[in-house]
């Protein structure tokens, strides 16, 4: 089955689940990406159940407007009941790479207010240690070579996003070689370097579920009470 069937496989199941849960006054959260997409264009069909949704990007604002579902600002909604999401990477702590698509911070903030955060991804994204995947992050624009020189200290291989610019304003490093065998420090050690935005890992708020495409159908993992980190 090629990646895309995989994704849709995701995308529906997610709305099963999401489905019997919505009604008037639910505001979901809504990822970026060709899975969210996805998962966009299926929850077109039952807009009239519920209230409307927070967007991680301009992009899947427009995208669910053009599905006739309101669009929220997040200082709006006092509560978000699930958040759907893709991800570049995940692990079998339901810690994440996120960010290919540039929308890292948008995403972690929707995800740090959302009761519940599934995550949607397609088998290719299943890693042992996170990292082969290059870690994006968002940096202010001018301490974007202070903050590579930093990454560089930690073992890592900035990279600047060409002709991105992030819905914030900001740019994006991507930092290769880093194998990530420990995401929570990491993610705190690079949220540290003064004029970081946000970086690309969700391991101090992982996924609390995620739904793994794969040949022999979908795998619906929880997250494990404890972490991978020492
Ligand atoms: O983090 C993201 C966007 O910033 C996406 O979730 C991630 O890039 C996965 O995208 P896709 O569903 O297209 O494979």
């Amino acid at each position: 089955m090629d990646q895309d069937s995989l994704k849709l496989k995701v995308a529906r199941a997610a709305l099963d689940i999401v489905q019997p849960g919505l009604e008037s006054g639910t505001v979901l959260g809504i990822g970026t990406g060709s899975t969210a997409n996805m998962f966009i264009d299926l929850l077109g069909e039952v807009a009239h159940l519920f209230d409307g949704a927070v967007a991680s990007s301009e992009a899947s604002a427009e995208r669910l407007k053009s599905h006739n579902i309101p669009v929220y600002d997040l200082n709006a909604v006092d509560r978000i009941s699930v958040y759907v999401d893709g991800a570049d990477e995940c692990n079998e702590a339901l810690q994440l790479i996120k960010g290919g698509g540039a929308a890292l911070t948008r995403e972690k903030i929707v995800a740090a207010v959302a009761k519940e955060f599934i995550c949607i991804a397609d088998e290719s994204k299943w890693v042992p240690v996170l990292g082969a995947f290059p870690l994006p992050v968002e940096v202010i624009p001018m301490a974007r070579s202070h903050v590579a020189r930093e990454i560089v200290k930690l073992g890592g291989d900035p990279i600047l996003r060409e002709g991105v610019v992030t819905d914030n304003g900001n740019v994006i490093l991507d930092v290769y070689n880093f194998s990530i065998a420990q995401p929570l420090a990491m993610e705190a050690r690079i949220n540290g370097i003064v004029g970081v935005v946000c970086n690309g890992l969700f391991a101090l708020r992982p996924a609390d579920r995620l739904l793994l495409g794969t040949a022999d159908g979908v795998r619906d993992l929880r997250r494990p009470a404890s972490s991978l980190d020492s």
